[in-house]
């Protein structure tokens, strides 16, 4: 029933309508007119901010009276209205994510308990949205942001100590909003959608303690001055009375859509995970399994069948290719899945940057490995290498979307026929 381009077609075209189902654009005019809003203050902040902006404006129009956007170089596209944007540093904050910061504070204090600011955060906000705590240097938090950045911390712990550093992060921009209330509707690139993890929690109670940013800081092994531990001693708010958030999109939806339109097309589908973590070689070597009992032994599913799972691994780069995780698990899931027919596997970063790289992912079959090793290449080698770009560059299984103005971690689909 399906050649080996075709499936290749299909599985595509799943993965990039599922992305546009996470769009900000479409979950925030969704989402807006059920909020009954009239004359707010709109801070947008994180890499979707300009998106997201743009389709409140679209909807509220004239409620707005006041906008501003603040997002990464590169990704805003043009005006919308009077609106103030700033560009800004990420993932190391910058004097322009200060001079933001400011503006939409001087805005935020002027107002009273009738007021409502409209938040839009999605992430990359912890870098784009910042004003160092009293004592604290832009100099310093940009590089303890940079010693965490290469430690290996994991976000939660990195924004813990983020957190108790600043003016607005950890709940602190809520407090400042205070007595006006805060209405925000949020995009997570966080496993498991914790509210005051995702770009550390502007408007969110903080669930961590001084405590625990000073462990993860002796964990890491990293060094702080005096006036630093003064500041991440004076503890984040922990009760917040003026805030209303509503989660518009994160890595379940995404799966959600590829299970409904999978099905649509006559698969037996099932999300089997939506917190994928591991190593991304050794997840594309374990969704590779799963694909070979679906093969040969019709289970958990029968064929023809679709395996959705989501999440964010990791790679511990070694070598020195290119590549980036999508690509080194699609890479790894080719390798195990060499001359089997009738499988496909897509593994794409939702905002459409899959590491340093222009591609998105990588979309693997069973030809894969054989292609490369008829060129004289050595599929492992690359993996070994971690140069995945190069290898599905080589046997064309990129799969390249352009940036997506969307982020919400990576789905990863394989199709059984
Ligand atoms: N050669 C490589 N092969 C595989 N993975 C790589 C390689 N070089 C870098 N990476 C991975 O790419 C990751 C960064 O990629 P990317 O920018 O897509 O991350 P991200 O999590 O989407 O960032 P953000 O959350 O800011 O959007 C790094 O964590 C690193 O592990
Ligand atoms: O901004 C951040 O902290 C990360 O993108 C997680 O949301
Ligand atoms: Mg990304």
């Amino acid at each position: 029933m399906f050649d080996p381009e075709s499936l290749k077609k299909l599985a595509i075209e799943i993965v990039k309508k599922s992305i546009e189902a996470v769009f900000p654009d479409r979950a925030v005019k969704e989402t807006l007119p059920k909020l009954n809003l009239d004359r707010v203050i709109l801070v947008a902040v994180g890499k979707a901010a300009w998106r997201m902006a743009k389709a409140a404006y679209e909807v509220l129009g004239e409620k707005i009276r006041k906008g501003v956007v603040v997002t990464k170089y590169g990704h805003s596209e043009g005006l919308i209205d009077d609106f103030e944007i700033y560009e800004a540093g990420h993932p190391v904050p910058d004097e322009n994510t200060i001079k933001a910061t400011e503006r939409v504070l001087e805005l935020v204090d002027q107002l009273n308990e009738n007021d409502t600011v409209l938040f839009l955060l999605s992430g990359g906000g912890s870098s784009l949205f910042e004003l160092p705590a009293e004592g604290v240097s832009l100099e310093e938090i940009q590089k303890l942001t940079s010693a965490l950045l290469k430690s290996g911390a994991s976000i939660e712990e990195i924004n813990t100590v983020r957190k108790h550093l600043s003016q607005v992060k950890g709940g602190r921009f809520a407090e400042r909003v205070f007595p006006a209330k805060v209405v925000a509707l949020v995009l997570s690139d966080v496993l498991g959608d914790r509210l005051d993890v995702i770009a550390s929690g502007p408007a969110w109670p903080d669930n961590s303690t001084s405590e625990d940013a000073l462990k993860v800081l002796e964990r890491y092994g990293i060094e702080i001055s005096e006036s630093v531990k003064r500041a991440i001693l004076r503890e984040t708010p922990k009760h917040l009375s003026n805030v209303e958030i509503d989660l518009i999109g994160n890595v379940q939806k995404v799966c959600d859509e590829a299970k409904k339109l999978a099905k649509e097309k006559g698969f037996n589908a099932e999300i089997i995970t939506t917190s994928l973590d591991c190593e991304a070689r050794e997840a594309g070597r374990f969704i590779a399994s799963i694909m070979k009992e679906v093969k040969f032994k019709d289970r958990p599913l029968k064929k023809p069948a679709a395996l959705i799972f989501g999440g964010e691994t990791v790679v511990h780069v070694k070598g020195n290719g290119i590549g980036g995780r999508n690509q080194e698990l699609a890479l790894s899931a080719a390798i195990a899945l060499e001359g089997i027919e009738g499988v496909i596997l897509c593994s794409a970063g939702t905002d459409g940057t899959d590491g340093p790289t222009d591609a998105a992912g990588g979309i693997v079959d069973g030809s894969t490995a054989k292609t490369l090793k008829a060129m004289g290449e050595d599929p492992y080698q690359y993996l070994e290498n971690n140069d995945s770009y190069n290898a599905l560059k080589k046997s064309g299984a990129l799969l390249i979307t352009g940036p997506t103005g969307t982020n919400v971690n990576d789905l990863i689909i394989g199709l059984i026929v």
